[in-house]
C-alpha cells in the first residue's frame, strides 16, 4: 500500500470537538441547549445503531437529544403529524427522520414536511434548491464529511478533475453540487455508466457512492488519486466499501477506509449541522466557516 490513510475517525472527533467547544457560548446567549429531535421508525438494526450513535454524541456535545420511536406499522397520517409537532416545538433546532422508512410509508412527503430551516439532514428540496444555487442552507451529512475530508487532504480544490460515482439525493447529487461549488470539473458516473474506467483515469479526486462491495478498481484510478469510499457494505467478510481497497490503495495518494473513514463524518457533520440551526432560529452569531 502506497496512498495515505485518510482518518475520518480521527478527523470526526475533532469536528465533534469543536462543536460541543461552541455549544457554551450558545447556551448562555439563548439561555437554553441546542436541540436535536431524530425519529427511528421500527427496529432496523442498523438503523437503531445509528440512531443510538446520534443520540450519545449528541448529548456529549452537551446538546438536547429528543428521540421518537414511533412503530413500524405508524401511519403516513401519524408520522407527518409527529413531524408537525417536531416543527413547532420551540426546543427542536434540528429534525432528523432515520432513512430508509419501512415500504408503506411515503418518505419523500415526510422529508418535505420537516421546515427546511430545522432539515439537519439536508434533504428537503428547498435545501437542494440552496445548494444548488449557492445560497446558505443545509448540506447532507455524508457528501459535507466528505469534502471536508477532501479539503483538509487537498486544499483549494479548484481547478482539479472530480468523479462521483452515485447519483443518489443523499450522497451523490449533493457531493457533485458541493465540488462544482469548489470549482472542480466534475462528473456524475453511476452504475450504468458505459466505461466508468475512462472517466477515472482522470480524476484527481474520486468519491464511490454506488452501494456496490469492491465496484472500483485500483487499475481504473490515475496515479496519485484522493479516494473517497462512501459504501457500507455487509458482506461475509465483514463490513466493505465501495472500491477495491487493496488494489486502489496501491495507485492512490489517499483513500478513506471502510469502516473509519467518510462515516463517523456523517454524525458530527450532523452536530454541526443542528449547532449551526440553533444559532441561525435564535439569532445568535456564529461563524459558521470555523467549525
Ligand atoms: N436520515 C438519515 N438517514 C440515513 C443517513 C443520514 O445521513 N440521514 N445516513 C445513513 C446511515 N448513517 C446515519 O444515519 C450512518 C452510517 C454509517 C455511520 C458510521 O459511522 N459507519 C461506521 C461503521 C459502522 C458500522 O459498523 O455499521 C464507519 O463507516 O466507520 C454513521 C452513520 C443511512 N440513513
Amino acid at each position: 500500500m502506497s496512498a495515505a490513510l485518510i482518518d475520518g475517525k480521527a478527523f470526526a472527533a475533532g469536528l465533534r470537538a469543536r462543536v460541543a467547544e461552541r455549544v457554551p457560548a450558545f447556551r448562555e446567549a439563548a439561555g437554553r441547549a441546542p436541540g436535536l429531535a431524530v425519529v427511528l421508525v421500527g427496529e432496523d438494526p442498523a438503523s437503531a445503531v445509528y440512531v443510538r450513535s446520534k443520540g450519545k454524541a449528541t448529548r456529549e456535545a452537551g446538546m438536547e437529544s429528543f428521540e421518537h420511536r414511533p412503530g413500524a406499522d405508524v401511519s403516513q397520517a401519524d408520522l407527518l403529524a409527529l413531524v408537525d409537532r417536531l416543527n413547532g416545538d420551540p426546543a427542536v433546532d434540528g429534525i432528523l427522520v432515520q432513512l430508509p422508512l419501512p415500504a408503506h410509508l411515503d418518505a419523500d412527503e415526510v422529508l418535505l414536511r420537516i421546515d427546511p430551516d430545522k432539515d439537519v439532514d439536508g434533504f428537503h428540496p428547498v435545501n437542494a434548491g440552496r445548494l444548488a444555487t449557492g445560497l446558505p442552507g443545509f448540506v447532507p451529512c455524508t457528501p459535507l464529511g466528505c469534502l471536508m475530508l477532501l479539503e483538509d487532504r487537498l486544499g483549494d480544490l479548484s481547478g482539479l478533475d472530480a468523479v462521483v460515482i452515485g447519483r443518489s439525493n443523499i450522497v451523490g447529487k449533493p457531493m457533485a453540487a458541493l465540488l462544482t461549488a469548489k470549482s472542480c470539473t466534475v462528473t456524475v458516473a453511476h452504475s450504468r455508466t458505459k466505461n466508468l474506467p475512462h472517466y477515472l483515469q482522470h480524476a484527481d479526486i474520486v468519491v464511490a457512492a454506488v452501494g456496490r462491495a469492491h465496484f472500483v478498481k485500483g487499475e481504473w484510478l490515475k496515479p496519485g488519486a484522493c479516494v473517497i469510499d462512501v459504501g457500507i457494505n455487509r458482506t461475509e467478510t465483514g463490513l466493505t466499501g465501495d472500491v477495491d481497497f487493496d488494489s486502489a490503495a496501491s495507485v492512490a495518494g489517499a483513500i478513506t477506509p471502510v469502516p473509519g473513514g467518510v462515516g463517523p463524518m456523517t454524525i458530527a457533520v450532523l452536530l454541526r449541522n443542528t449547532l449551526v440551526a440553533a444559532h441561525r432560529r435564535e439569532g445568535v452569531p456564529l461563524d459558521e466557516g470555523e467549525i
